[in-house]
This record gives C-alpha cells, structure tokens and sequence, in this order.
C-alpha cells in the first residue's frame, strides 16, 4: 500500500499569493466572477488575466486593432489572442499566435509552436498571414509583443534576456509590418512589453521613434503596481530609419 503523503503546507510566500489572487478584481473578472473591470465591450471570460492589459490599451489607442492581419508574439495561454481576435473577427481577419508553449486551439487564431527567432517559425508566419490576405501579402497590420523570458534568478542574465526581447521584436516588426502608403492607409502597429531599464530611453529616441508616427510609453491598470513592466504602443509605421523597409 503506498504511504500516505505528508500534508502539505502553504508557505507564507505562497499564502501571500493566493491571498493576492483572491482580492485581485482583474483575476475575478477574467473567470467572470466580478464585473468590477468589465465592460460592456469586454467579454467576462479571458484565458489570461493579462487580457485585461490589451483591452485597456486597445480601448485608449484604438488604432492598435483597427486592422486585419495581426502576429501576437508570446501568446500562450492565449488571452491577448483572444482580445485580438474578437477585434477583428468582423474585418474576417486572422492572428497568428507564436510561442515556445503550445496554445489551445481557438476560432479564428493560428497557432505556431516555436521560438520566434528561428526561421522556420518566421517563415511559417508569412504563409499564415499570406493565406489570409486576399493578395497573398505577407504584411501585418499589428504585431503584438506580450514576451517575456524565463527568469534565471541571475539579474544581469534576465536583464538582458529582456532588452534581447525588445530589440528581436522589434526587429520581427520591421520584417512583417505594413507601412503607410502614402495619405491611402496609416501605417501598421507595434505594442511590445517591456520592463524599465535606462538604456530603453535611448532605445526609443533611435529605434521607435523614427520609425513610428507616434510611440508612447504605457502601464495598463492590469499591469501590477510592483511590477516594472510596461509597453511600447507604437503606432503608423513609417518604416525602417532610413527609408528601406
Ligand atoms: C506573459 S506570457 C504571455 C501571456 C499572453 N500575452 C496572454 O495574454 O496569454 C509570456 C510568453 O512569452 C513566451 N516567450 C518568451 N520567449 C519567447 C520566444 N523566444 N519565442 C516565443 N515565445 C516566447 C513565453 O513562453 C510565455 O508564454
């Protein structure tokens, strides 16, 4: 007969967090317990309670998901993809969701398993977004970065695993964003996370800025006070610095 297990105790560590996750409305409301941070606009069932993050962002810059064609980048469990999609879905338009984590199908998203550095991930990209576009265009209209790296626990590591992030997506941006034609269409956008870090001040002023119509810093209320987290909301690509796309 196998020995029963000892009782497990919840460490104050993890007390504290239960403890969080029961008074946090943003939790409640993703499992649509609470109505305190849902709207008319936003469903009471999310995957992720960082649903809540894009939702806000969405609603204060509507731009970001006025187009079709959307890459959400570090998308499982999929609760962005889920904002995303709802968006879009009457615009028939498609997301492609990308992460190192398998994703739960849903109506509307395509899935692609991978680190979205690799080729092969990238080129799996296009063909989504070509098969969804009346043109075969391998453009997106938003790219979506929600990214986040493993902690090591060793600071300096997670740091620049971080900054990589920033820089990789933004670089993915520049391979797969539309930019504006002329005054006909504004050009596509970019809402990358990021964590606080003084060398993204200068990131911004040479990276972002020439090559957006207008990037702005933002912390959505979902985002946790505790957390130096944030998100570049960049939006009407220009293209590359420089003029080549
Ligand atoms: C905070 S979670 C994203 C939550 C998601 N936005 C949602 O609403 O459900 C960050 C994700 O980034 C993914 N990630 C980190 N590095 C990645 C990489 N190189 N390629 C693809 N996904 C990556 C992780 O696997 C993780 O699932």
């Amino acid at each position: 007969m196998r020995a029963a297990l000892p009782a497990l105790k919840a460490s104050s560590s993890s007390k504290q967090w239960l403890a969080r996750q029961a008074r946090d409305p943003f939790v409640r409301a993703r499992a649509g317990e609470d109505s305190a941070s849902t709207t008319a606009k936003t469903p009471k069932t999310y995957r992720a309670r960082s649903s809540f993050k894009l939702d806000e962002l969405a609603r204060k810059h509507p731009a970001i998901l006025s187009g079709r064609a959307v890459v959400d980048l570090g998308a499982a469990p999929g609760g962005w993809s889920q904002v995303a999609e709802r968006a879009i879905r009457h615009r028939h338009g498609v997301v492609v969701a990308v992460d190192l984590l398998p994703i739960e199908p849903m109506p509307g998203v395509e899935v692609v398993t991978g680190d979205f550095f690799a080729p092969d991930v990238r080129s799996r990209v296009e063909q989504l977004l070509a098969a969804g576009d009346r043109y075969d265009r391998t453009t997106a209209d938003v790219v979506l970065s929600d990214m986040m790296a493993a902690m090591s626990g060793n600071r300096v590591r997670d740091v620049q695993a971080s900054l990589d992030l920033v820089e990789a997506a933004t670089e993915f941006a520049h391979l797969v964003l539309r930019p504006a034609d002329g005054d006909y269409y504004a050009g596509g956008s970019l809402v990358m996370k990021y964590f606080h870090h003084p060398d993204l001040v200068e990131f911004k002023k040479t990276q972002l800025d020439p090559c957006f119509a207008k990037v702005v810093t933002d912390k959505p209320k979902a985002s946790r006070a505790e957390s130096s987290e944030a998100y570049f909301v960049c939006l009407g690509y220009k293209g590359r610095a420089g003029g080549s796309v």
